[in-house]
């Protein structure tokens, strides 16, 4: 196929993961003919947005961050009108910390000065509302009452039928291997040749392959994570049936990561318990990568603080993370060519962003201001990291 004789659409996007998907559909819900780009034929397991379910929360430390989540709920809800699905399940989440720890003292002010709906746990009544967790000497805790479940697949599959019902094209199996960047973007997959005025990529652990083509790179990290489910002695125990929340204990051990747990539900009897790190993957290598050290942290873990799970893993399945050196993400115009838009870098917490970023991003791809600051998501702040060849 020539380029010449393409059709000329508004927008590519390249990548149907959770950013990519909700960011065509807010250009198709905005009049804009998009083609959305996706290497592997849908729905796949090889990226970051697969699997049942995701934390959603306003639980951060950042105000910009909660002032994202604020407007992602309302979106998380217009979506689930909008495609007659539950997608979102109220759990709750238990965020446990060092009580006098920086982390744990920025995260209570912050849901203080936001005013989000919150309960501070007293150590001597924790049990009472928590049964079966122990909590670990030296730690506060709390729970953000409105945090919970996002059914991921659910979510975007949703999402790709809405942007298709909406007009939009998607073209799956076909991979991207050539971008030229112009007035109209070039975009060459294996078996065509497509045109648009202006170009998304969000293609996630591969950002950094696509961005070679219009000489970026950016200081991204691609880790995979081993998904674990663990089985509960009695079954229900930690389940969403019995109120049980979400999870995430901060900082167990200095310089480790955080931990989180989502309740049982995806697979009864079984618990998702992960650590927020994994070692270092090629993309297309992500099976070769046979880490288990952080496999090791949550079986201490889990013996630790969470008696009623049989403390081997039960299930383990492999996701990726894309990680930035300071875990914000990317969400900023190519430096070079102002067309050309970039989503990347979600460092394993972006799902719940998912209807926000393809707002914000689908605003930028339109030449749009866009209606939240993007100050902390710019690639200027990798000044001395990013390497442009141009
Ligand atoms: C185990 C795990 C747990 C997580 N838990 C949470 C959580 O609880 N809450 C939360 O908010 N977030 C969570 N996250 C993070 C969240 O899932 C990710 O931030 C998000 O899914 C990233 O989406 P993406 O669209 O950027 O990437 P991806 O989903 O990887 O999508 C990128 C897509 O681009 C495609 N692509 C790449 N190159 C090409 C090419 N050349 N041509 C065509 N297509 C291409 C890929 O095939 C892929 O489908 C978790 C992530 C993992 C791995
Ligand atoms: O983003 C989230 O909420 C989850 C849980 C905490 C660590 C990463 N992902």
């Amino acid at each position: 196929l020539l380029a010449g004789k393409s059709i000329l659409y508004d927008c590519i996007v390249i990548g149907a993961g959770i950013q990519g998907s909700c960011t065509a559909y807010q250009l198709a819900k905005n009049k804009q003919k998009t083609l959305l780009l996706e290497q592997f034929v849908l729905p796949h397991s090889r990226g970051s947005s697969h699997g049942q379910t995701r934390v959603i929360r306003k639980t951060y430390e950042e105000d910009f961050y909660v002032q994202m989540m604020h407007e992602s709920y309302e979106l998380w809800a217009q979506l689930e009108r909008e495609a007659g699905v539950e997608l979102y399940r109220r759990t709750g989440l238990l965020v446990m910390g060092p009580e006098n720890g920086e982390g744990f003292s920025r995260l209570k002010a912050t849901m203080q000065r936001h005013k989000i709906p919150t309960v501070f746990l007293e150590k001597q009544e924790f049990s009472q509302h928590i049964p079966n967790v122990n909590l670990a000497d030296g730690n506060g805790a709390l729970i953000d009452t409105f945090a919970g479940v996002l059914y991921a697949d659910r979510a975007l599959r949703a999402v790709q039928r809405l942007f298709q019902s909406c007009g939009g094209v998607i073209k799956d199996g076909e991979k991207v291997i050539d971008i030229r960047p112009g007035a109209e973007v070039t975009v060459t997959t294996d078996s065509g040749v497509y045109r648009g005025r202006s170009l998304v990529i969000t293609a996630g652990p591969w950002a950094n392959t696509l961005l070679r083509h219009t000489g970026l790179q950016l200081p991204l990290k691609v880790v995979k994570i081993n998904v674990c489910y663990w089985k509960e002695e009695i079954p229900g125990t930690y389940s969403v049936g019995q109120s049980f929340p979400c999870f995430i204990e901060m900082e167990p051990k200095e310089g480790e990561y955080d931990i989180y747990g989502l309740p049982s539900n995806e697979y009864p009897g079984l618990m998702k318990v992960c650590y927020h790190m994994g070692s270092e993957t090629e993309p297309d290598e992500r099976d070769k990568q046979t880490d288990r050290g952080d496999i090791d942290i949550l079986v201490r873990f889990v013996t630790r603080c969470l008696p009623g799970l049989v403390p081997v893993p039960a299930v383990v399945e492999s996701c990726m993370y894309t990680v930035t050196p300071d875990h914000n993400f990317v969400l900023d115009s190519h430096p070079t060519y102002g067309n050309i838009i970039i989503g990347a870098g979600f460092s394993g917490h972006g799902f719940k962003f998912g209807p926000i970023i393809g707002k914000l991003l689908s605003q930028l791809a339109m030449g749009q201001v866009p209606s939240h600051d993007l100050s902390p998501f710019r690639i200027q702040r990798f000044q001395s990291h990013a390497r442009s060849s141009l």
